[in-house]
């Protein structure tokens, strides 16, 4: 047996040791987004065979698929919705895009990362990015969130902005505007959200409200569109717009992918939505999730594989930590069994959900506990 001689090499080992067992978790990762890849293609969603991208990483435009098959005036490009916190963007991403990909709330500002959503089409493919509402920063998750949002509107093919017809329009909307009407090159569409909880008269008024706001402004709006996305009215005529204002150019991302969005995200995602579903409002600037690990158990049979997820919460305050976890443990509970079936739901596996809460405090304000969340 060798001896231990100093602490020196005592640390070392065990720095190799945490190397290893990184290594195997991460080949570990590998094969499963491999096995999830094989998965999603043989799924009836998808109408191409091509071999998915790896779940993790983001496509860009330099993946693209094979250029044969699509029409000589095939367009394809980007668009993203903006527009003030509950505004209905992320509805509005999913109803276009047709299955759940964005993360929506009663609550404002959850939607954290870029989402994508894409839809499929024999004349053309439209990438949809969901950006997080643009604020007044206050803290400096806020003013990175900001960044973020317009780094997005300069690389997009087509902006929508979005205001909801039942409330006037108010400063909120006329700074996401002027900020808006900084990006000339972009096309920007108008679009007034929720028309079913406004009556006609006002969405008239609303109409005209927004071709003055963006005289008043200095943007030219290509054009300006009522919908609503609960009763899927106008939808399909705001994505043929939204396609009109893409460049030609062959296909972006192989058939049949949804979105590009690590799944890691995604799951995480789905886990604080739920953790958000009916807490105190100010809960959600506070509220955290990482996914520390998704691997697919082992010694199941091939036709009933498990997919155990462990994921944690973090919170500012102890005091909001037993909010999240509630009464015995009982609301903690109900926020696992709500995700389960939601991340069951997006990646066609049985899940076992273990989820922890943790409280790091002030994570908001603090870069390194910021990188350490992803943001
Ligand atoms: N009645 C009605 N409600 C809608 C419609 N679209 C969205 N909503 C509701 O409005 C609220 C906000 O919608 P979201 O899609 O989360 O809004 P968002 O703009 O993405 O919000 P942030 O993520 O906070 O920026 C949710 O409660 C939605 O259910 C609609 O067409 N009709």
């Amino acid at each position: 047996m060798v001896p231990m001689t100093s602490s020196a090499s005592g640390r070392s080992r065990s720095r190799q040791a945490a190397n290893a067992e990184a290594a195997k978790k991460k080949a570990e990762r590998v094969k499963r987004s491999q096995q999830l890849a094989e998965k999603r293609v043989t799924s009836d969603r998808v109408r191409d065979t091509e071999p998915a991208p790896t779940a993790y990483g983001r496509g860009v435009r330099d993946d693209s698929p094979p250029r044969d098959e699509f029409p000589e005036d095939f367009r394809a490009g980007f668009a993203c919705f903006v527009g003030r916190p509950n505004a209905g963007k992320s509805t509005l991403t999913n109803s276009v895009v047709g299955a759940k990909v964005a993360i929506t709330s009663g609550r404002p500002q959850t939607t954290r990362h870029t989402v994508r959503g894409i839809v499929h089409r024999d004349d053309a493919q439209l990438v949809l990015v969901d950006t997080p509402g643009l604020h007044k920063p206050r803290t400096l998750l806020g003013a990175r969130l900001n960044d973020e949002v317009r780094a997005t509107w300069n690389e997009v093919d087509v902006i929508g902005f979005c205001v909801p017809a039942d409330e006037k329009i108010g400063p909120g909307d006329r700074f996401i505007a002027a900020e808006l009407a900084q990006v000339r090159r972009t096309p920007k569409i108008a679009i007034l959200t929720k028309t079913d909880k406004a009556a006609k008269e006002f969405i008239a008024e609303q109409l005209l409200a927004l071709m003055e706001l963006g005289r008043e402004v200095g943007i030219e709006w290509a054009e300006v569109i009522p919908v609503s996305a609960v009763r899927d009215e106008q939808i399909q005529l705001l994505e043929d717009l939204l396609v009109k204002q893409l460049p030609q150019s062959p296909p972006l991302y192989p058939g049949g992918e949804l979105t590009d969005e690590p799944e890691e995200i995604m799951v995480g995602e789905l886990v604080r939505e739920a953790a958000l579903e009916g807490v105190r409002d100010e809960l959600p600037h506070s509220l955290a999730v990482t996914v520390e690990e998704m691997t697919l158990r082992e010694g199941r049979p091939a036709d009933r594989p498990l997919l155990d997820v462990h994921a944690t919460l973090y919170v500012e305050r102890p005091s909001q930590k037993a909010i999240v976890i509630g009464h015995r443990g009982e609301r903690l509970r109900d926020v696992g069994s709500q995700a389960r079936r939601q991340i069951e739901a997006l990646l066609g596996t049985p899940v076992f959900l273990d989820l922890h809460v943790k409280v790091a405090k002030d994570w908001q304000r603090d870069p390194k506990q910021l990188a350490k969340l992803g943001f």
